[in-house]
């Protein structure tokens, strides 16, 4: 145990995954998992397009590391505890991967800033951006090395001390920059593509026969889907039994027996999903619920034609048209966090205007002014973009039917 490796080789493994993903045409960013002795246990990188398609929001390089962690480990891996573990990652993590990192208790060390969405936006390293019981966490736990040199590149060291097994503590500027510069050549491209073909009226998917390939891909995944329906974005005490039964799943999947919704612009219940934290910690129903929603589009659009992918698109529209209904509202916590940043990662853009409580809850989890006051603070692309803002539900008796 006294294999020993230098931030900048680790960072160098961490850019030659962002090129990867850059390759594959999704964000270029990539990381890699070291041990408590800087050996690597994992590599991985950015996979949110597949195929020139969004396919999982969620698929960022460290969320993915944290789920194969845990994964291995729920298959009997006998992998050390994050505490001893090293995440070192070519973009300063987002919200949600963030939330990830510090539920399960990894290091991480980070190469390029990200100004709009990470989560040490303003290079402070104090992270503001985090509930107050969170900060000291992080800047125990994010490191951001220094970068030697003359350009704007180059950085003082900041954050948390890195592990000892690290020799060499910096990291080369030709390498920080090689980091930021992948992310920047993809990231308005890829955002752009996470709204394609947003502009055309959307359908109602309940007007399609019962036996219509989407209407069974669609109950493959949540055999429920459209049998419930309310007024457009105003959920009702009709949507309470399937968040209960939802809710007990997720009590036997090893979660606190919570249960996220997703439905459509017309009202229809599409999802409605516990979590699977006994395979991840992770894997909160939130996580499952937009997760599942874009596999389901990605799977039914991959090897169609544009015709038929505009189809697909009217009748399952991008969520943000729709509305998440989470049974419990978000709180101080890191998975809250995560909560809160997966959701921002879904909706990567301004909401549309006459959309305004896409993100709903049932039973409070804060106080609602604590919880915009925390929603304002989080990085540009959360506050001044999308404008997070989540709101109890309207409705009295689905209040009632979950007290
Ligand atoms: N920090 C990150 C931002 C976007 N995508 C990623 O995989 N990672």
């Amino acid at each position: 145990m006294n294999k020993t490796i230098d931030i900048q080789a680790a960072v160098a493994i961490a850019a030659a995954e962002a090129l990867a993903a850059k390759t594959e045409g999704t964000f270029g960013v990539g990381g890699v998992l070291l041990d408590g002795a800087g050996n690597v246990l994992q590599s991985m990188h950015n996979k949110v397009v597949q195929g020139g398609l969004v396919a999982d929001p969620t698929a960022h390089g460290e969320r993915q590391l944290v789920d194969w962690y845990f994964a291995q480990v729920s298959a009997g891996a006998a992998l050390p505890p994050p505490q001893e573990l090293t995440i070192v990652t070519s973009l300063d993590p987002c919200c949600m991967c963030t939330g990830a990192i510090l539920a399960a208790g990894f290091h991480v060390v980070v190469a390029a800033p990200d100004g709009n969405a990470g989560i040490n936006y303003d290079n402070h390293a104090s992270f503001t951006a985090l509930p107050a019981p969170l900060r000291a966490q992080a800047a125990s736990r994010f490191c951001y090395p220094a970068v030697r040199g003359a350009t704007p590149y180059a950085r003082a060291a900041s954050g948390a001390r890195p592990k000892s097994f690290f020799i060499g503590k910096s990291i080369n500027e030709a390498t920080q920059a090689l980091c930021t510069l992948v992310f920047e050549s993809m990231a308005s491209q890829v955002m752009q593509l996470l709204h394609d073909g947003d502009a055309g009226p959307l359908c109602d998917p309940a007007s399609l026969p019962h036996d219509h390939a989407l209407v069974r891909a669609l109950r493959q995944r949540y055999p429920d889907a459209l049998t419930y329906r309310c007024a457009p974005h105003v959920p009702d005490a009709g949507l309470a039994p399937f968040l209960r039964a939802a809710m007990e799943q997720d009590r036997r999947n090893g979660g606190a027996g919570e249960a996220a919704a997703l439905l459509d612009s017309f009202g229809n219940l599409l999802l409605c999903l516990p979590g699977q934290q006994s395979q991840s910690l992770i894997r909160t129903p939130f996580m499952e619920c937009t997760r599942q929603y874009a596999q389901l589009r990605h799977a039914l659009m991959m090897g169609k034609d544009s015709a038929q992918q505009e189809t697909i698109k009217r009748y399952l529209g991008h969520p943000k048209h729709g509305t998440f209904v989470l049974s419990g509202g978000l709180d101080g916590s890191a998975a809250s966090f995560m909560t809160l940043g997966a959701y921002g990662s879904t909706m990567e853009g301004a909401l549309p205007e006459n959309n305004p409580a896409q993100f709903q809850y049932v039973r409070p989890g804060m106080a609602q002014d604590a919880l915009l006051a925390l929603c304002q603070a989080l990085p540009p692309l959360y506050s001044k973009l999308i404008k997070i803002e989540p709101r109890q539900v309207a409705d009295a008796a689905l209040i009632a039917a979950l007290a």
